[in-house]
C-alpha cells in the first residue's frame, strides 16, 4: 500500500496552536509550505477556508479500547478508528484487554496489521504485561517490541499488575527496548466489589466504595519501583488529588514517571451516580469536586503529561442493566478535545499550544511514536508530517450518543452542549475528516495506508 497522499490541500487563514493565521500547505505526505494568507496558491490544490479555526497537530490518544478481537458488537477497530479521526486523532494506542488477550506477537501484529487497512489513523498496539492478563507470568514483551507492531506500551489496564515482583520484571525487561509499563492503579484486595468512589455519595447510596487510597498506594509503590529499577512508568488515568502528590513528588525527586488523567475526570464527579445510571459507572470511578480541582491543576503545572480518552466503548446489554451489574466504562473519542477546551482552555488555566502539548506531542513521545516516516506528535513546521487537526473553537454542539460515530452509546454527555467541534482531520496529508464529517474510503484522496 501506499502513503503518498495526491490531493494538495491548502488551509487557508488556518491558526497554527491558536496563533496569527496562515496558509498551511499540505503536500505528498508532508507540510510543504508556511506562508501569508492568500499567498500559497499552488496548482491544482484544494483550498479548505480555515478562517477562524485553529490548526493542532493530528491528536494522539495513548488509552483507546477497540475491543477488536472480542467484542465486535461493542465496537471494530474500523469504527473505532472511524470514531478517532471524528475526534481530531490521527494515532491511537489500542488497550490490550481484547479477546484474546493482546499478549502475543500474533495478536499485536493483528491489530496493527486492521488498523493499517482501515486507515483511519495509525493504530499501535500496546501489550499485555501479563499472560491472559491473569498477573501471573510475563507475557513476551521482547517478541511484541520486535513484531510488525513494534510495541512500546506495555499494560495489563482493565486489571493492576499488583504482584510487586511481576511489575519489578516487566519494569527491568523493558528497558531493553526503551518501552514503559502503563499501570492501572487499583489495589485489588482494597477494591474487592467497589462500585463507585468511596465517600459521602456511597455512604449515602449504598454501593460498595473505592476508597482514593486504593489508587494512590499503587502509584506510590511503582513510581518507587521505577526509581529503583531506573526504569519508564506511567500511571493510566490517574484519578484522585493524592495521586497527583505523588506524582508531583516523584517528579520532583527525577524519577522517570509520566501520567494520564481523562477527560471525564477533568469535568464529572460522583455526584452523577445519584441517579444510578450506568452510564457513570466508569473504573476508575468518578470521584470528588476537589479532586477534578486537582487534576485540573495538576495538568495545567505539567504534573500530568497528558490527556487520554480511555474511550470504553460497551455493548447496551452491558450497560442497559442494574449499576451493580453494569460494565465500568464510557466513551470519549469524540468528545475529548471538546471537554479539554471546557475544562481547561475556555477557563483560562492552558492555551492551544498547551493542548498540542497534552494531547499529542506529549503522548507520541510517551509511546515512541515521535520519529520516523510516520512520525506523530510533531510540530507544524515544514517537512514534518502532514498530520494536522482542524478545529472551530467557536462551534456548540449538543452530545447525543445516537449520533456518535462510535458504535457504542455510551457517552456521559449524551444531551450536554459542549464547546468546539473538529472540522477536519488529515493523516499524512490525506483527509480522514472533512466538513466535520469521516471521509469514506470511496472519496478518500489517495491510498490508505
Ligand atoms: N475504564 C473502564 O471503566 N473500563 C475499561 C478498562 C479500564 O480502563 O480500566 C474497559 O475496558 O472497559
Ligand atoms: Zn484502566
Ligand atoms: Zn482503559
Amino acid at each position: 500500500m501506499s502513503s503518498a497522499a495526491t490531493t494538495t490541500y491548502v488551509l487557508r487563514g488556518a491558526r497554527p496552536l491558536g496563533g496569527e493565521p496562515v496558509d498551511l500547505v499540505l503536500s505528498g505526505s508532508v507540510i510543504a509550505e508556511v506562508a501569508a494568507v492568500g499567498a500559497a496558491s499552488p496548482v491544482d490544490a484544494v483550498v479548505v477556508d480555515a478562517t477562524g479555526l485553529v490548526a493542532l497537530p493530528g491528536l494522539v490518544d495513548l488509552h483507546t479500547h477497540l475491543r477488536e478481537p472480542g467484542r465486535e458488537d461493542a465496537e471494530t477497530i474500523e469504527s473505532g478508528t472511524r470514531a478517532a479521526a471524528a475526534g481530531g486523532f490521527t494515532a491511537v494506542h489500542a488497550m490490550a484487554n481484547t479477546t484474546p488477550v493482546a499478549d502475543t506477537a500474533g495478536v499485536v501484529e493483528q491489530v496493527w496489521r486492521l488498523g493499517r487497512d482501515a486507515g483511519w489513523v495509525d493504530v499501535h498496539p500496546v501489550g499485555a504485561v501479563s499472560v491472559g492478563l491473569a498477573g501471573r507470568q510475563l507475557a513476551e514483551l521482547g517478541a511484541m517490541a520486535d513484531s510488525a507492531a513494534r510495541v512500546r506500551v506495555f499494560s495489563d489496564d482493565g486489571r493492576c499488575v499488583d504482584d510487586p515482583i511481576l511489575m519489578r520484571r516487566a519494569l527491568e525487561y523493558v528497558k531493553a527496548f526503551d518501552g514503559v509499563v502503563a499501570q492501572h492503579a487499583q489495589e485489588p484486595r482494597l477494591t474487592e466489589g467497589a462500585q463507585m468512589n468511596e465517600g459521602v455519595v456511597s455512604a449515602e447510596l449504598g454501593l460498595a466504595g473505592w476508597p482514593a487510597v486504593a489508587e494512590e498506594a499503587i502509584i506510590a509503590r511503582d513510581v518507587l519501583l521505577a526509581e529503583h529499577v531506573g526504569s519508564r512508568l506511567h500511571v493510566c488515568h490517574l484519578s484522585t488529588a493524592g495521586s497527583v502528590e505523588i506524582v508531583r513528588w516523584a517528579k520532583g525527586r527525577g524519577i522517570d514517571v509520566t501520567a494520564e488523567v481523562t477527560p471525564h475526570h477533568l469535568i464529572l464527579t460522583d455526584e452523577l451516580a445519584r441517579g444510578y445510571d450506568p452510564t457513570f459507572k466508569v473504573n476508575p470511578p468518578l470521584r470528588t469536586a476537589a479532586d477534578v480541582e486537582a487534576v485540573r491543576e495538576g495538568l495545567a503545572d505539567g504534573t500530568i503529561d497528558i490527556v487520554a480518552t480511555d474511550h470504553a466503548p460497551h455493548a447496551r446489554e452491558d450497560k442497559d442493566c442494574e449499576w451493580a451489574a453494569a460494565a465500568f466504562g464510557m466513551t470519549g473519542l469524540e468528545t475529548a478535545l471538546s471537554v479539554v477546551q471546557q475544562t481547561m482552555v475556555d477557563t483560562g488555566r492552558m492555551t492551544w499550544a498547551d493542548v498540542a502539548r497534552v494531547l499529542s506531542a506529549a503522548p507520541a513521545r510517551i509511546g515512541r511514536i515521535d520519529t520516523g516516516e510516520r512520525a506523530q506528535g510533531r510540530p507544524l513546521e515544514v517537512g514534518e508530517p502532514a498530520n494536522v487537526t482542524l478545529v472551530d473553537p467557536a462551534a456548540r454542539r449538543v452530545v447525543d450518543g445516537a449520533g456518535q460515530v462510535t458504535a457504542s452509546t455510551n457517552t456521559p454527555f449524551q444531551g450536554h452542549e459542549l464547546p468546539g467541534a473538529v472540522v477536519a482531520t488529515f493523516l499524512r496529508g490525506r483527509a480522514t475528516v472533512l466538513d466535520g464529517a469521516p471521509v469514506e474510503a470511496a472519496e478518500a484522496q489517495g491510498v490508505r495506508a
